[in-house]
Protein backbone atom coordinates (compact mmCIF):
# COMPACT_ATOMS: atom_id res chain seq x y z
CA UNK A 1 0.00 0.00 0.00
CA UNK A 2 1.00 3.56 -0.58
CA UNK A 3 2.00 5.59 2.53
CA UNK A 4 -0.87 6.55 4.65
CA UNK A 5 -2.45 10.28 4.54
CA UNK A 6 -4.95 11.38 6.65
CA UNK A 7 -6.22 14.94 5.23
CA UNK A 8 -8.68 16.67 7.96
CA UNK A 9 -10.22 19.84 5.31
CA UNK A 10 -12.19 22.04 6.79
CA UNK A 11 -14.37 20.29 9.33
CA UNK A 12 -17.64 21.57 11.53
CA UNK A 13 -18.26 19.74 14.39
CA UNK A 14 -21.68 20.29 16.18
CA UNK A 15 -23.79 18.31 18.31
CA UNK A 16 -27.50 17.40 18.60
CA UNK A 17 -27.67 19.48 21.71
CA UNK A 18 -26.93 22.74 19.34
CA UNK A 19 -23.14 22.89 21.04
CA UNK A 20 -20.25 23.16 18.18
CA UNK A 21 -17.37 21.57 19.46
CA UNK A 22 -14.77 22.24 16.52
CA UNK A 23 -14.99 24.19 13.65
CA UNK A 24 -13.22 25.39 10.61
CA UNK A 25 -10.26 22.45 11.31
CA UNK A 26 -7.95 21.25 8.66
CA UNK A 27 -4.55 19.68 9.16
CA UNK A 28 -3.24 16.98 7.21
CA UNK A 29 -0.33 13.99 8.30
CA UNK A 30 1.39 11.47 6.04
CA UNK A 31 2.69 8.11 7.38
CA UNK A 32 5.25 7.44 9.85
CA UNK A 33 4.68 10.52 11.93
CA UNK A 34 4.05 10.74 15.35
CA UNK A 35 1.38 13.78 15.97
CA UNK A 36 0.57 15.38 18.94
CA UNK A 37 -3.17 16.47 20.19
CA UNK A 38 -2.69 19.19 22.25
CA UNK A 39 -5.38 21.26 24.46
CA UNK A 40 -7.83 21.78 27.68
CA UNK A 41 -10.23 20.01 28.88
CA UNK A 42 -13.06 20.72 26.38
CA UNK A 43 -11.05 21.80 23.74
CA UNK A 44 -12.53 19.36 21.06
CA UNK A 45 -9.75 16.32 21.11
CA UNK A 46 -12.17 13.72 21.77
CA UNK A 47 -14.34 14.92 19.25
CA UNK A 48 -12.01 15.24 16.32
CA UNK A 49 -10.71 11.66 17.15
CA UNK A 50 -14.64 10.84 17.29
CA UNK A 51 -14.77 12.40 13.63
CA UNK A 52 -11.62 10.61 12.29
CA UNK A 53 -13.31 7.62 13.34
CA UNK A 54 -16.61 8.16 11.69
CA UNK A 55 -18.27 8.24 15.41
CA UNK A 56 -19.28 11.74 14.43
CA UNK A 57 -19.76 13.54 11.50
CA UNK A 58 -18.70 16.56 10.55
CA UNK A 59 -21.56 19.27 9.45
CA UNK A 60 -19.27 20.14 7.19
CA UNK A 61 -15.84 19.45 5.52
CA UNK A 62 -14.61 16.20 5.56
CA UNK A 63 -12.16 13.48 6.77
CA UNK A 64 -10.32 11.36 4.25
CA UNK A 65 -7.52 8.66 4.08
CA UNK A 66 -5.50 9.19 0.68
CA UNK A 67 -8.53 9.41 -1.66
CA UNK A 68 -10.83 7.29 0.54
CA UNK A 69 -13.57 7.91 2.76
CA UNK A 70 -13.67 7.26 6.32
CA UNK A 71 -15.89 4.69 5.79
CA UNK A 72 -14.16 2.75 3.44
CA UNK A 73 -10.55 3.00 5.48
CA UNK A 74 -12.78 1.00 8.36
CA UNK A 75 -13.58 -1.39 5.97
CA UNK A 76 -10.22 -1.93 4.85
CA UNK A 77 -8.72 -1.76 8.75
CA UNK A 78 -6.93 1.46 8.12
CA UNK A 79 -7.57 3.11 11.48
CA UNK A 80 -7.04 1.81 15.01
CA UNK A 81 -8.47 3.95 17.93
CA UNK A 82 -7.82 3.38 21.83
CA UNK A 83 -10.64 5.70 23.33
CA UNK A 84 -9.84 7.84 26.35
CA UNK A 85 -12.25 5.55 28.07
CA UNK A 86 -13.88 2.53 27.58
CA UNK A 87 -17.74 2.39 28.15
CA UNK A 88 -17.86 -1.06 28.81
CA UNK A 89 -18.78 -2.49 31.98
CA UNK A 90 -16.13 -4.90 32.49
CA UNK A 91 -17.22 -6.90 35.41
CA UNK A 92 -18.55 -9.81 33.28
CA UNK A 93 -15.69 -12.53 32.91
CA UNK A 94 -13.65 -11.53 29.74
CA UNK A 95 -9.73 -12.77 29.07
CA UNK A 96 -7.54 -10.28 28.40
CA UNK A 97 -6.71 -12.79 25.09
CA UNK A 98 -10.25 -11.89 24.05
CA UNK A 99 -10.31 -8.19 24.25
CA UNK A 100 -7.63 -8.15 22.17
CA UNK A 101 -8.96 -10.48 19.72
CA UNK A 102 -11.67 -7.99 18.94
CA UNK A 103 -9.10 -6.22 17.65
CA UNK A 104 -8.78 -8.89 14.90
CA UNK A 105 -12.31 -9.07 13.91
CA UNK A 106 -12.26 -6.89 11.04
CA UNK A 107 -10.03 -9.69 9.66
CA UNK A 108 -12.28 -12.83 10.77
CA UNK A 109 -15.36 -13.85 8.73
CA UNK A 110 -18.55 -13.11 10.27
CA UNK A 111 -18.64 -16.17 11.92
CA UNK A 112 -15.57 -14.70 13.67
CA UNK A 113 -13.48 -18.11 14.28
CA UNK A 114 -10.11 -16.75 15.29
CA UNK A 115 -7.43 -18.39 12.84
CA UNK A 116 -3.47 -19.51 13.83
CA UNK A 117 -2.42 -15.95 12.07
CA UNK A 118 -4.93 -13.95 14.50
CA UNK A 119 -3.79 -16.33 17.31
CA UNK A 120 -0.17 -15.02 16.77
CA UNK A 121 -1.24 -11.88 16.07
CA UNK A 122 -3.14 -11.17 19.04
CA UNK A 123 0.27 -12.95 21.10
CA UNK A 124 2.44 -10.44 19.03
CA UNK A 125 0.76 -7.58 20.07
CA UNK A 126 0.42 -8.30 23.96
CA UNK A 127 4.14 -9.26 23.16
CA UNK A 128 4.75 -5.38 22.26
CA UNK A 129 3.06 -3.56 25.41
CA UNK A 130 4.96 -6.48 27.80
CA UNK A 131 1.62 -7.77 28.50
CA UNK A 132 1.68 -11.36 27.24
CA UNK A 133 1.89 -12.83 30.94
CA UNK A 134 -1.51 -11.51 31.15
CA UNK A 135 -3.18 -13.30 28.10
CA UNK A 136 -5.00 -15.44 30.64
CA UNK A 137 -6.41 -13.16 33.00
CA UNK A 138 -9.38 -11.20 33.76
CA UNK A 139 -9.41 -7.74 31.94
CA UNK A 140 -11.71 -6.55 35.11
CA UNK A 141 -8.76 -7.93 37.56
CA UNK A 142 -6.21 -5.80 35.71
CA UNK A 143 -4.80 -1.81 37.01
CA UNK A 144 -5.68 0.71 35.09
CA UNK A 145 -2.39 1.22 33.68
CA UNK A 146 -2.38 -2.58 32.69
CA UNK A 147 -6.07 -2.15 31.11
CA UNK A 148 -4.66 1.04 28.66
CA UNK A 149 -2.13 -1.65 27.54
CA UNK A 150 -4.43 -4.09 26.92
CA UNK A 151 -6.40 -1.71 24.93
CA UNK A 152 -3.28 -0.53 23.29
CA UNK A 153 -2.48 -3.84 22.24
CA UNK A 154 -6.17 -4.34 20.70
CA UNK A 155 -5.46 -1.36 18.70
CA UNK A 156 -2.08 -3.27 17.12
CA UNK A 157 -3.25 -6.76 16.64
CA UNK A 158 -5.53 -4.79 14.15
CA UNK A 159 -2.65 -3.61 12.01
CA UNK A 160 -4.17 -0.52 10.92
CA UNK A 161 -1.57 2.01 9.49
CA UNK A 162 -3.06 4.67 11.56
CA UNK A 163 -3.44 5.04 15.07
CA UNK A 164 -5.57 7.49 16.97
CA UNK A 165 -4.69 7.63 21.00
CA UNK A 166 -6.68 9.34 23.30
CA UNK A 167 -5.05 9.97 26.43
CA UNK A 168 -3.01 7.21 26.54
CA UNK A 169 -0.60 8.07 29.44
CA UNK A 170 -3.52 8.95 31.64
CA UNK A 171 -3.02 6.96 35.09
CA UNK A 172 0.00 4.76 33.83
CA UNK A 173 3.18 5.20 35.85
CA UNK A 174 6.55 6.64 34.50
CA UNK A 175 7.91 3.23 33.44
CA UNK A 176 4.93 2.03 31.67
CA UNK A 177 4.71 6.10 29.90
CA UNK A 178 8.69 5.13 28.49
CA UNK A 179 7.52 1.63 27.38
CA UNK A 180 4.47 3.07 25.10
CA UNK A 181 6.63 6.03 24.09
CA UNK A 182 9.39 3.75 22.56
CA UNK A 183 6.79 1.50 21.23
CA UNK A 184 4.99 4.50 19.30
CA UNK A 185 8.29 5.07 17.72
CA UNK A 186 8.83 2.01 16.85
CA UNK A 187 5.66 1.85 14.90
CA UNK A 188 6.30 5.20 13.18
CA UNK A 189 9.69 3.69 11.68
CA UNK A 190 7.31 1.06 10.59
CA UNK A 191 5.54 4.42 8.50
CA UNK A 192 2.56 4.51 11.06
CA UNK A 193 0.37 7.47 11.39
CA UNK A 194 0.01 8.01 14.66
CA UNK A 195 -2.54 11.09 16.30
CA UNK A 196 -2.03 10.74 20.48
CA UNK A 197 -4.02 13.72 22.52
CA UNK A 198 -1.92 14.45 25.64
CA UNK A 199 -2.15 16.96 28.78
CA UNK A 200 1.97 15.60 29.57
CA UNK A 201 3.62 18.61 27.76
CA UNK A 202 6.96 18.25 29.05
CA UNK A 203 6.84 15.04 26.81
CA UNK A 204 5.63 16.16 23.37
CA UNK A 205 9.00 17.58 21.56
CA UNK A 206 10.70 14.31 23.01
CA UNK A 207 8.23 11.66 20.87
CA UNK A 208 6.59 14.11 18.51
CA UNK A 209 7.63 15.36 15.31
CA UNK A 210 4.54 17.15 14.81
CA UNK A 211 1.81 18.99 16.68
CA UNK A 212 -1.67 19.55 16.62
CA UNK A 213 -2.91 23.09 18.77
CA UNK A 214 -6.51 23.19 19.36
CA UNK A 215 -9.31 24.75 20.85
CA UNK A 216 -12.30 24.65 18.85
CA UNK A 217 -10.29 24.79 15.72
CA UNK A 218 -6.74 24.24 14.59
CA UNK A 219 -4.62 27.08 16.39
CA UNK A 220 -1.38 25.58 15.11
CA UNK A 221 -0.70 22.80 13.16
CA UNK A 222 2.94 21.59 12.04
CA UNK A 223 6.56 20.52 13.15
CA UNK A 224 7.30 20.30 17.02
CA UNK A 225 10.37 22.35 16.41
CA UNK A 226 8.48 25.68 14.83
CA UNK A 227 4.90 24.79 16.42
CA UNK A 228 5.19 24.03 20.10
CA UNK A 229 6.57 27.43 21.12
CA UNK A 230 5.78 28.83 24.15
CA UNK A 231 4.05 31.65 22.34
CA UNK A 232 1.93 29.09 20.31
CA UNK A 233 0.89 27.12 23.87
CA UNK A 234 -0.08 30.70 25.55
CA UNK A 235 -2.60 30.79 22.70
CA UNK A 236 -3.30 27.37 23.38
CA UNK A 237 -4.01 27.71 27.03
CA UNK A 238 -5.09 31.83 27.21
CA UNK A 239 -2.85 32.38 30.25
CA UNK A 240 0.20 32.17 31.81
CA UNK A 241 2.41 28.78 31.18
CA UNK A 242 4.02 27.80 34.74
CA UNK A 243 6.85 25.51 34.73
CA UNK A 244 7.25 22.74 37.30
CA UNK A 245 10.56 20.74 37.83
CA UNK A 246 10.14 17.51 39.09
CA UNK A 247 12.38 14.42 39.80
CA UNK A 248 11.64 11.89 37.31
CA UNK A 249 9.99 9.22 39.60
CA UNK A 250 7.57 11.90 41.01
CA UNK A 251 6.27 12.69 37.76
CA UNK A 252 3.53 10.46 38.18
CA UNK A 253 2.82 11.21 41.69
CA UNK A 254 -0.85 13.45 43.56
CA UNK A 255 0.95 14.20 46.09
CA UNK A 256 4.68 14.99 44.47
CA UNK A 257 6.57 18.03 46.11
CA UNK A 258 6.67 20.20 43.18
CA UNK A 259 9.17 22.76 43.28
CA UNK A 260 7.76 25.62 40.94
CA UNK A 261 10.51 27.83 38.95
CA UNK A 262 9.81 30.26 36.93
CA UNK A 263 12.35 30.23 34.01
CA UNK A 264 14.06 32.92 31.61
CA UNK A 265 13.31 32.48 28.13
CA UNK A 266 16.53 30.79 27.05
CA UNK A 267 15.75 28.02 29.62
CA UNK A 268 12.79 27.53 28.19
CA UNK A 269 13.76 27.46 24.97
CA UNK A 270 16.44 24.32 26.66
CA UNK A 271 13.52 22.37 27.96
CA UNK A 272 11.14 22.71 24.79
CA UNK A 273 13.81 21.11 22.48
CA UNK A 274 15.76 19.24 25.30
CA UNK A 275 18.96 20.92 24.85
CA UNK A 276 21.72 22.08 27.76
CA UNK A 277 20.62 20.89 31.02
CA UNK A 278 17.69 19.13 30.59
CA UNK A 279 18.71 16.06 28.36
CA UNK A 280 15.01 14.59 28.98
CA UNK A 281 12.16 17.18 29.09
CA UNK A 282 9.69 13.91 29.87
CA UNK A 283 11.25 12.94 33.16
CA UNK A 284 12.31 15.74 34.48
CA UNK A 285 10.33 18.51 33.46
CA UNK A 286 6.73 18.75 33.11
CA UNK A 287 5.40 21.99 31.76
CA UNK A 288 1.84 22.95 33.43
CA UNK A 289 -1.02 23.21 31.50
CA UNK A 290 -1.93 26.86 32.88
CA UNK A 291 -3.94 28.59 36.14
CA UNK A 292 -6.86 27.74 34.79
CA UNK A 293 -6.63 23.61 34.30
CA UNK A 294 -4.69 23.81 37.54
CA UNK A 295 -8.14 25.57 39.29
CA UNK A 296 -10.20 23.05 37.45
CA UNK A 297 -12.40 21.51 39.91
CA UNK A 298 -10.93 17.90 40.71
N1 LIG B 1 -22.16 13.97 22.90
C1 LIG B 1 -22.02 15.28 23.12
N2 LIG B 1 -23.09 16.11 23.03
C2 LIG B 1 -22.94 17.43 23.25
N3 LIG B 1 -21.78 18.05 23.54
C3 LIG B 1 -20.69 17.27 23.65
C4 LIG B 1 -20.74 15.85 23.45
N4 LIG B 1 -19.50 15.34 23.61
C5 LIG B 1 -18.71 16.39 23.91
N5 LIG B 1 -19.42 17.55 23.94
C6 LIG B 1 -18.90 18.89 24.21
O1 LIG B 1 -17.99 19.22 23.18
C7 LIG B 1 -16.87 19.91 23.73
C8 LIG B 1 -15.58 19.15 23.37
O2 LIG B 1 -15.58 17.92 24.09
P1 LIG B 1 -14.41 16.86 23.90
O3 LIG B 1 -14.77 15.66 24.68
O4 LIG B 1 -14.15 16.70 22.45
O5 LIG B 1 -13.18 17.64 24.57
P2 LIG B 1 -11.70 17.14 24.91
O6 LIG B 1 -10.76 18.15 24.34
O7 LIG B 1 -11.53 15.73 24.48
O8 LIG B 1 -11.69 17.25 26.50
P3 LIG B 1 -10.83 16.43 27.62
O9 LIG B 1 -9.40 16.97 27.57
O10 LIG B 1 -11.52 16.82 28.89
O11 LIG B 1 -10.95 14.97 27.29
C9 LIG B 1 -17.10 20.04 25.21
O12 LIG B 1 -17.65 21.32 25.48
C10 LIG B 1 -18.12 18.95 25.52
O13 LIG B 1 -18.96 19.32 26.58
Amino acid sequence: MTQICLNVDDITVTYNNGHTAIHDASFHLSGGTICALVGVNGSGKSTLFKSIMGMVKPTRGRVTFNDMSVNQALKQNIIAYVPQTEDVDWDFPVLVSDVVMMGRYGHMSFLRIASKEDKKQVDIALERVNMLDFKHRQIGELSGGQKKRVFLARALAQQGKVLLLDEPFTGVDVKTENAIIDLLKNLRAEDHLILVSTHNLGSVPEFCDQVVLINQTVLAFGPTQTTFTPQNLMTTFGGALRYLSLSGDKLHEDEDPRKVSILTDDERAAIFYGEGKHDSPHQDLLVNHVENEQKRPK
